[in-house]
């Protein structure tokens, strides 16, 4: 197995605040990978250090291949124009532009506009063209879709999963769990300064959830069960469908969605 970035006990306090209490987790080379917490659970603070845009006070942070790093809002001069922002960023990393990126973000059509009047949509494409200059292997986005309508969220999922495709390791922080469930590989979850789980959605279904919805619509409508014995809930409610001869229509059998989950086990559950 290689790995893109590895963080052993990790700390990090401001002040008296002792936000990362010796964090441990690994992101495997070509992977999504997202950090997940709840408001102020130190998500940015560990990307900052992983970035070295922060000082750590202690720990170990193995960083395999370069990194391109996506700006946050209003990073930028108002009346900077797009491609001149990027030609700026290549200069400033004695690199040539790379067109690919131009075309596959769509910055030639915001050519004309400053960047104090893009929309967020339109930042957020500026922000990863500049993370995506230096032609990075390991690209780090904290909340990438956040403030973003459908369309912008769809389209800036394409372009993230067309980086993962040529390659790139992503590092994401995100509080959109939709987003991370369909684009991630593997997901850690940040509680009180230290990491309370690391592996795949599925794996944290199982450790948190043993419960399953289970869905039936019949003639008579729409009935909902909760069961950790599924087969044996299902069999039951068949009998007794047919016994009372009513024609069932549709079953959904899932066991709830990474929201429930991660709620469940940002509140202690799952250990
Ligand atoms: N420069 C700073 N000085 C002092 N405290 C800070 C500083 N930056 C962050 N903090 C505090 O550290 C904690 C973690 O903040 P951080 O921004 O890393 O959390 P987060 O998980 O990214 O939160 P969010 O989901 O809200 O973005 C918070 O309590 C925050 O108030």
């Amino acid at each position: 197995m290689r790995y893109a970035v590895q963080v052993e006990n990790l700390k990090k306090s401001y002040g008296n605040h002792e936000v990362l209490k010796g964090l441990n987790f690994s992101v495997r080379e070509g992977e999504i990978f997202a950090l997940l917490g709840v408001n102020g659970a130190g998500k940015t603070t560990a990307l900052e250090c992983i970035e070295g845009l922060l000082k750590y006070d202690g720990g170990k942070i193995t960083v395999s291949g370069k990194m391109g790093i996506q700006l946050q809002s209003s990073s930028l001069p108002e009346h900077i124009k797009p491609l001149e922002a990027i030609k700026l960023f290549a200069k400033w990393n004695k690199t040539a532009v790379d067109s690919s990126v131009i075309t596959a973000l769509g910055i030639e059509e915001l050519a004309k506009t400053s960047y104090c009047g893009l929309s967020t949509g339109q930042k957020r494409r500026l922000h990863l063209a500049l993370a995506l200059i230096t032609r990075p292997d390991i690209i780090f986005l904290d909340e990438p879709t956040a403030g973003l309508d459908v369309e912008g969220r769809i389209s800036l999922h394409g372009q993230i999963r067309k980086l993962k495709e040529q390659g790139k390791t992503i590092i994401l922080a995100s509080h959109d769990m939709a987003e991370v469930e369909s684009l991630c590989s593997r997901i850690a979850v940040l509680r009180e300064g230290i990491i309370i789980f690391e592996g795949t959605v599925d794996e944290l279904t199982a450790r948190v959830s043993k419960r399953y919805n289970i869905r039936i619509i019949t003639e008579k409508g729409e009935e909902n069960y909760e069961s950790e014995d599924v087969g044996e809930t299902l069999l039951h409610l068949l009998w007794r469908y047919r016994a009372d001869n009513i024609s069932v229509l549709d079953i959904r059998v899932d066991r709830g969605n990474l929201e429930q989950h991660f709620i469940d086990i940002t509140n202690g559950g799952g250990k």
